[in-house]
Formats: C-alpha cells, sequence, structure tokens
C-alpha cells in the first residue's frame, strides 16, 4: 500500500502536545490550590548550533505548560567556577525546582561535577547518581526524559503497561543519558532486556530477535530492514544532521523508508521520540516543583 507509512508510524509530536496540555492543566491546579507556579532554569554554555536548538524548544514548551522558565546562557570560555557558583544559586532558589544543564558542555568543563552539584531534588533530566540509583533500585521519582518518552511511547502503543511483560526489547547504546537507564524501565515493565553497544558481536542477529527494538547509537540509519523481525514495534531515539542534495535534514538511527515495511509500528525523527524527551521535561519540573512543596510543609501528610 503506498501509504503504509503512515499507519504504523507512531507520533511522538502528537503525544508530546497531549501530554504537554495535561501538565498545564496539573499546573493551573497547582497554582490555584499551592500558589506556587513550577520554575524551570535551563543553562546553557558556549553556542553549539543544535544545543541552542533544543534548548529554545524547551523554554517554548515550558511556556506552553505554564511554567516559569528562564534560560541562562554562559560562554564557551566560562570556568568550573562560574558554572559551579551559577548552579549553587539556583540550588538555593525556591522560585527553581528544577534545573537542567545542557550537555555536552565544551572542553575542559567537568559535565560529572556539575551533575553531581545540582540539588538531587531540582534534578530534573535524572542524571544524579542519587536519582540513578533510585532509579536501579525501583524508587524513581526524577527519570531521565528520553527513556522516560520511550516508555510512554511504548505504553500508550500497547494500551498500557502490562502488554510489555515477557517481550524482549533490545536497546542498541548503553549510554548514561538514553541506553542504560531506558534498559532499566524497560526491566520493571517486566521485559526481557539486551543491552547491544559498539562491542557487540553479531548485532543484527541479536536485534533480529527484538519484540521492541530501541536505537540510541548516534549512527545515521545504521539499523536497517534485515536487523528488524516482521512485526517488531521500532523506536528511534537517533537525532543526526546530515548532508542530503546539498541540504542539510535530521535522520534517526534507524533506515526508515526500508524498516517501515517490517515494523508493526516505528518511531519517525524528527517527530518522534524529541517532542516526548521535551514534554517529559515539563513533567518532570512539575513532579519536583510537587517534591518540593510536600519537602517544605512537614505537617502534610
Ligand atoms: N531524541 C532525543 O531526545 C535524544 C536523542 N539523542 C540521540 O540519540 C543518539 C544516542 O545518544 P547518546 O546515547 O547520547 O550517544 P552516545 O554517543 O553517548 O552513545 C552511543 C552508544 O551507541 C553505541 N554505538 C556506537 N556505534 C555503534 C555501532 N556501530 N553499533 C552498535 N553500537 C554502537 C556506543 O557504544 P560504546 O558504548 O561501545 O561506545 C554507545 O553505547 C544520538 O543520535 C543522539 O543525538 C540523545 C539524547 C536525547
Ligand atoms: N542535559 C541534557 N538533557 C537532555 O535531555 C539533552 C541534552 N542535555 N543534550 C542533548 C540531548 C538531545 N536532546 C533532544 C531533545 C529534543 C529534541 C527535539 O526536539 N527534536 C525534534 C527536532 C528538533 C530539530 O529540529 O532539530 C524532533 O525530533 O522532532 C532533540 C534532542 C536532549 N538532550
Ligand atoms: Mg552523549
Amino acid at each position: 500500500m503506498s501509504d503504509r507509512y503512515h499507519e504504523n508510524r507512531i507520533d511522538g509530536k502528537a503525544m508530546a502536545d497531549r501530554l504537554v496540555a495535561d501538565v498545564a492543566k496539573q499546573v493551573a491546579t497547582l497554582k490555584q490550590t499551592e500558589h506556587v507556579i513550577p520554575g524551570l532554569a535551563v543553562v546553557i554554555v558556549g553556542d553549539d548550533p543544535a544545543s541552542k536548538v533544543y534548548v529554545g524548544n524547551k523554554i517554548k514548551r515550558a511556556k506552553e505548560a505554564g511554567l516559569n522558565s528562564i534560560k541562562y546562557e554562559l560562554p564557551e570560555n566560562c570556568t568550573q567556577d562560574e558554572l559551579e557558583q551559577l548552579i549553587e544559586r539556583l540550588n538555593n532558589d525556591a522560585d527553581v525546582h528544577g534545573i537542567l544543564v545542557q550537555l555536552p558542555l565544551p572542553k575542559p568543563l567537568s559535565e560529572a561535577r556539575v551533575i553531581e552539584l545540582i540539588s538531587a531534588e531540582k534534578d530534573v533530566d535524572g542524571f544524579h547518581p542519587q536519582n540513578v540509583g533510585r532509579l536501579v533500585a525501583g524508587q524513581h521519582s526524577l527519570v531521565p526524559c528520553t527513556p522516560l518518552g520511550c516508555l510512554i511511547m511504548l505504553r500508550e502503543h500497547f494500551h498500557g503497561e502490562a502488554a510489555l511483560s515477557g517481550k524482549h526489547a533490545v536497546v542498541i547504546g548503553r549510554s548514561n543519558i538514553v541506553g542504560k537507564p531506558l534498559a532499566q524501565l524497560l526491566l520493571q515493565a517486566n521485559c526481557t532486556v539486551s543491552i547491544v553497544h559498539s562491542r557487540t558481536r553479531d548485532i543484527e542477529t541479536l536485534c533480529r530477535q527484538a519484540d521492541i527494538l530501541i536505537a540510541a547509537v548516534g549512527r545515521p540509519q545504521l539499523v536497517e530492514k534485515n536487523w528488524v523481525k516482521p512485526g517488531a514495534v521500532v523506536i528511534d531515539v537517533g537525532i543526526n544532521a546530515i548532508e542530503s542534495d546539498g541540504a542539510r535534514k535530521l535522520v534517526g538511527d534507524v533506515d526508515f523508508a526500508s524498516v517501515s515495511q517490517v515494523a508493526s509500528a516505528i518511531t519517525p525523527v524528527p517527530g518522534g521520540v524529541g517532542p516526548m524527551t521535551i514534554a517529559c521535561l515539563m513533567q518532570n519540573t512539575l513532579n519536583a516543583a510537587r517534591m518540593q512543596i510536600q519537602h517544605s510543609d512537614p505537617i502534610r501528610t
């Protein structure tokens, strides 16, 4: 069929619009009942054009969700001390409930030190070691936005988390921001989880066993049709800018045109995981504000 594409495409943009609208409602209620507007601080160091696009999207969505958002732009050559002083100021600012430092940071700034310095209860990226530990222990509160976005898309696609039980999920990539936390979430949803990476042998054969295949690699269109079991659900996390016919365009880690012929469902790039990542950031900021309100009021039950 000519528009087979459109039948099995999972619309991340539409899901993200619904999630942001839902967050906006909850923010309005919080404002009425607690007289608090959740605040999100986004810190960007240097002027990487892609980072600027993502940060711009975050600020735009925060407005739609009714959050207060503030962007802090530091120069490329800012020192570790200057960055850390800003983080400490934001940690101590009661109007700021969520802090996000856009990664990667320019050399020689230490990402690990910055991530550890952010107060765990304001860590809306879920990257702080305390939140990573809580995720692995199943006591999570602030979960990394991209993995959470992937899980929500799968839940919606399968009409609930119960349907994920027993499915074989293969995650390509083992980064701290996507692959590893996503594998944890899928494990908690009772999937059988395999993680494959650059040292994996015979990766195609492993991927072809997946009921759910998730690509978070950073290699344009690496995953081809012959890597995918017919009927599998494919989630494409990759965001790669390539040049095609002299124009810049965005492609995922999956070859959408060929894989969509065999997958039962597939997320596009753009319009898939990216918008859901940003929507989850809004949800995390709301959740962080709620937790901070509860902690500041010892008699609340
Ligand atoms: N949509 C969104 O919201 C987001 C999208 N992204 C995108 O997702 C992709 C992955 O991001 P991120 O996790 O940060 O990337 P990283 O570069 O941190 O990690 C990539 C992972 O892929 C593995 N890998 C690299 N090449 C291959 C290969 N040829 N075969 C198998 N595995 C391979 C690496 O293996 P090894 O560990 O052995 O090096 C590594 O584990 C990127 O395209 C990024 O832009 C990222 C974050 C959010
Ligand atoms: N501290 C931190 N937290 C992050 O969550 C984080 C980060 N640093 N650094 C970079 C990655 C990447 N990431 C994206 C978010 C949204 C889109 C997005 O909105 N994508 C749109 C297209 C955007 C475009 O046009 O370029 C889409 O896929 O439809 C993409 C990528 C978050 N990351
Ligand atoms: Mg990375």
